[in-house]
């Protein structure tokens, strides 16, 4: 059946938080004409069909019989369970089913079980972009742009289907994306949400931690906002891969905490010049891989009416990707403009002219 039949079918959505929404706006990007069933709890679904998300609302899991297409976006565990489920229901011949999970061996090994011997292609996904926001509401029909989308194989309907998310399909195997994801994603996770408990009991001896966290703390801690039902199955789903990162990670700050107990200069300060190579040359932080690089330049701005709208007015020839307002916790300074631009030129460019026209403190990098 070619993709064109394929597209007359139903498409069923279970689970319209972050991903779903998101992927479900990608589809109908690109092929308004879909058909789009949506499975959740009732509130999401209503927003859902009044954002357009969806075209029809569904309540009961047999609908699924309906649909040739069938994409689960929902936490693993209950991945895992529909999974089970729709393995019990009369689907229709030739039904493809997709997921989005955040690991893959588990879903593969299941899809083994339980679709052997019946008509059924399930295909593992996993877009690796997202955020620390999750539900409906958080739905960006634009999040998975240029970022990689691994398919645990090759399928031409699924990827003529997903176009629309402006995303790279990249094929890999289920054991090596679960290694790398643990690396990379999970482990990141445990780290983040390990730092501000830390800091939270920290504080109650030391209230001024409340205050004196600045940048690198909120860049460190952003995704330790994310939904806590969805790491958990992510966790429990992986859970030899990201052990291994947790013990290679303790050895980590054992070396560095020997060299500090021994007040070795030269071997900290290779440790941090080591990182910030590395760090630099990273290609995925450069543009070439899921993040898009931009070239950020940092203003430090006093507290005065009409500063951020003379240095736009500074810059009005170049374009300007984004503009951020970081808080500061410096008395003299009221906070930080973070203004970021598409290449090296722009910010240079934009540089030159806040220095020559201020005496405002600047810093240029290239940052995600
Ligand atoms: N959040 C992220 O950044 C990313 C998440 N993923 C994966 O995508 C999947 C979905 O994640 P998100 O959309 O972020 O989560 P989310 O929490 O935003 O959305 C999950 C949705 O599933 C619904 N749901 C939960 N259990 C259900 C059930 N039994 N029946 C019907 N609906 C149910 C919830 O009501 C919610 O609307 C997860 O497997 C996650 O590992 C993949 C890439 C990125
Ligand atoms: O918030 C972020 O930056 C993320 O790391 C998003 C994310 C979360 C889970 C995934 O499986 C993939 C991407």
């Amino acid at each position: 059946m070619s993709f064109k039949e394929k597209k007359l079918e139903k498409i069923m959505i279970i689970g319209l938080g972050l991903i779903g929404s998101s992927v479900a706006l990608g589809i109908k990007r690109e092929h308004p004409d879909v058909h789009i069933l949506g499975l959740d709890r009732a509130e999401t679904l209503d927003i859902a069909l009044e954002a357009g998300i969806i075209d029809e609302k569904v309540n009961e899991l047999n609908v699924a019989e309906q649909a040739g297409i069938i994409l689960l976006a929902v936490p693993i565990q209950a991945t895992l369970d529909y999974m089970e489920a729709l393995s019990q229901l009369d689907l229709k011949k030739n039904v493809l089913i997709t997921d989005t999970s955040s690991t893959k061996t588990e879903i593969m090994l299941k899809a083994k079980e339980v679709f052997k011997g019946k008509n059924v292609t399930f295909v593992g996904g996993h877009p690796m972009a997202g955020s620390h926001k999750s539900g409906v509401l958080a739905a960006d029909v634009n999040l998975f742009e240029n970022a990689y989308y691994v398919l645990t194989e090759k399928n031409e309907d699924l990827q003529e289907l997903l176009s629309g998310l402006h995303a790279k399909f990249i094929i890999v195997e289920p054991k090596e994306h679960d290694q790398v994801t643990s690396q990379v994603s999970h482990f990141p996770h445990i780290l983040a949400s390990s730092l501000v408990q830390q800091s939270d009991d920290y504080a109650k001896n030391h209230p001024l931690v409340k205050h004196l966290a600045a940048g690198g703390f909120r860049d460190m801690t952003r995704i330790a906002e994310a939904d806590s039902i969805m790491w958990t199955s992510v966790l429990l789903s992986n859970p030899e891969e990201i052990l291994g990162r947790i013990e290679d990670f303790k050895q980590q700050l054992d070396t560095i905490s020997q060299k500090i107990s021994e007040k070795d200069e030269q071997a900290i300060k290779e440790f941090f010049e080591n990182g910030k190579i590395i760090r630099q040359h990273m290609e995925i932080l450069k543009g070439k891989g899921a993040i898009p690089s931009f070239y950020d330049l940092y203003v430090s701005i006093p507290d005065e009416k009409g500063v951020i709208l003379r240095i736009l007015a500074l810059l009005q020839d170049i374009s300007i990707v984004n503009i951020k307002i970081n808080e500061e916790n410096r008395e003299d300074i009221h906070g930080q403009l973070q203004i970021s631009f598409k290449t090296e030129k722009d910010l240079s460019r934009a540089r030159e002219m806040i220095e020559f026209a201020t005496d405002f403190e600047v810093e240029g990098e290239q940052d995600d």
